[in-house]
């Protein structure tokens, strides 16, 4: 039986002792450590996955498993889900958050950066979306840019963690070793499913607006989010299928008749905050996960056709940006966070990601300027604008 330790420590404490190679998944109320491998599990296909984790834990008796899911979990992936059974797992938790912070520890500033594309690479990206939800039929598609960083020395990721952490403290801050050696590191808002007994809860994000540093432009932009009638389209395409999927599962489904406006320091969001009651036990986070990914938030509607579209479009792998990443326990709770405003860090280059949805009244340059915010998490948190 490995040890799982309710370390006395508090979760800022438990994420500062994060080093690259553990699994860290916490906001400043709750943290989850998992450090060293007993095995590992991998599959391209997740439902298989799941499955297969689910069987190791029982076998092994490890308390839980932790890693993540690609964005591409089709057919014809080559991009496995990777999970780990950690060595020892360490779990805190705290009445009070603390409230965000500056980063606290310089790192250095790179030597060259490439964004892929272009800004009028992405802008006419948009176009192209946009012309292609019409002659697809399509409701709606998630498009992606990357920006690249090359650094002169190794790239020190456990001071990003400390700084996500410390400037996202209502939000996930996480970090997951990838084959190849590559740590994905970030902080997402955005559940796509935790399971606590029979109780399910999923908080779907879609629809976005920068936050600006003047405080009635601030508030002017929430509201103009709020009022949108493009974003509340964008925003009940997720809703939509969010319930579809989680029906066959549950026997109670509350869902809000409208989205609610939050925020993180880099954004506005609309965010719908669903609860369950699931019919079987025996359907564990990672199921769910399985079954639920990729929503339209990340992916688009209808999901292949809006994944063939991104494919075409984006010139990268999205790798496991806007996949999933988390943790499953042996009973079968677990939670699963949406993998955005992250990186995947290799040596001494990383590749910061961001996207926006895409729906047939969506503006170029607004698309533009969303994924300029939502890159300010990461880069925020490396000192850099
Ligand atoms: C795709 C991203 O974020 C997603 C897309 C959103 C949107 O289009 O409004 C909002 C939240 C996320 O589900 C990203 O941050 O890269």
């Amino acid at each position: 039986m490995v040890p799982t330790s309710t370390a006395p420590a508090t979760p800022v404490e438990t994420t500062a002792r994060y080093q690259r190679g553990d699994f860290l998944f916490a906001t400043a109320r709750r943290a989850l450590l998992a450090k060293g491998s007993v095995g590992t599990v991998t599959d391209t296909d997740p439902r298989r996955l799941a499955r297969s984790v689910a069987e190791e834990l029982n076998r092994s008796g490890v308390p839980l498993a932790v890693g993540a899911l690609p964005f591409d979990t089709g057919p014809d992936t080559t991009t496995p889900g990777h999970l780990v059974l950690p060595r020892t797992v360490h779990r805190a938790q705290a009445e009070t958050a603390a409230s965000a912070s500056p980063p606290a520890e310089d790192l250095p500033a790179p030597s060259a950066t490439r964004e892929v594309p272009s800004e009028a690479g992405h802008k006419a990206n948009v176009l192209a979306t946009v012309a292609a939800l019409r002659d697809r039929d399509l409701r709606k598609a998630v498009l992606a840019r990357a920006l690249d960083l090359d650094f002169e020395t190794p790239i020190q990721v456990e001071r990003i963690v400390r700084n996500l952490a410390a400037g996202n403290p209502r939000h996930f801050t996480y970090a997951a070793e990838l084959p190849g050696g590559r740590t994905l590191v970030g902080a997402t808002p955005e559940l796509l499913l935790s399971r606590a007994g029979d109780s399910v809860f999923t908080t779907p994000h879609a629809g976005s607006m920068p936050r600006s540093a003047d405080p009635g432009a601030d508030r002017a932009n929430g509201e103009a989010l709020l009022a949108s009638g493009k974003d509340q389209e964008e925003h009940a395409v997720v809703v939509e299928y969010v319930v579809e999927a989680l029906r066959p599962f549950c026997r109670r489904l509350d869902v809000p008749a409208a989205p609610e406006l939050v925020s993180t320091p880099a954004i506005w969001h609309l965010r719908t905050a669903i609860t369950g009651e699931l019919t079987d036990r025996d359907v564990t986070a990672l199921d769910l996960a399985a079954a639920l990914h990729p929503t339209p938030a990340i992916c688009g509607t209808p999901t292949a056709a809006a994944r063939d579209l991104v494919q075409e479009l984006e010139p990268f792998d999205r790798g496991y940006y806007a996949g999933t990443v988390g943790w499953v326990d042996a009973s079968g709770d677990g939670e699963w966070a949406v993998a955005v405003r992250c990186a995947e860090i290799a040596s001494s280059t990383m590749r910061l990601y961001a996207g926006g949805g895409i729906v047939p009244a969506s503006d170029a340059q607004a698309e533009f300027d969303e994924t300029v915010a939502k890159l300010r998490t990461l880069l925020g948190a490396m000192g850099l604008d």
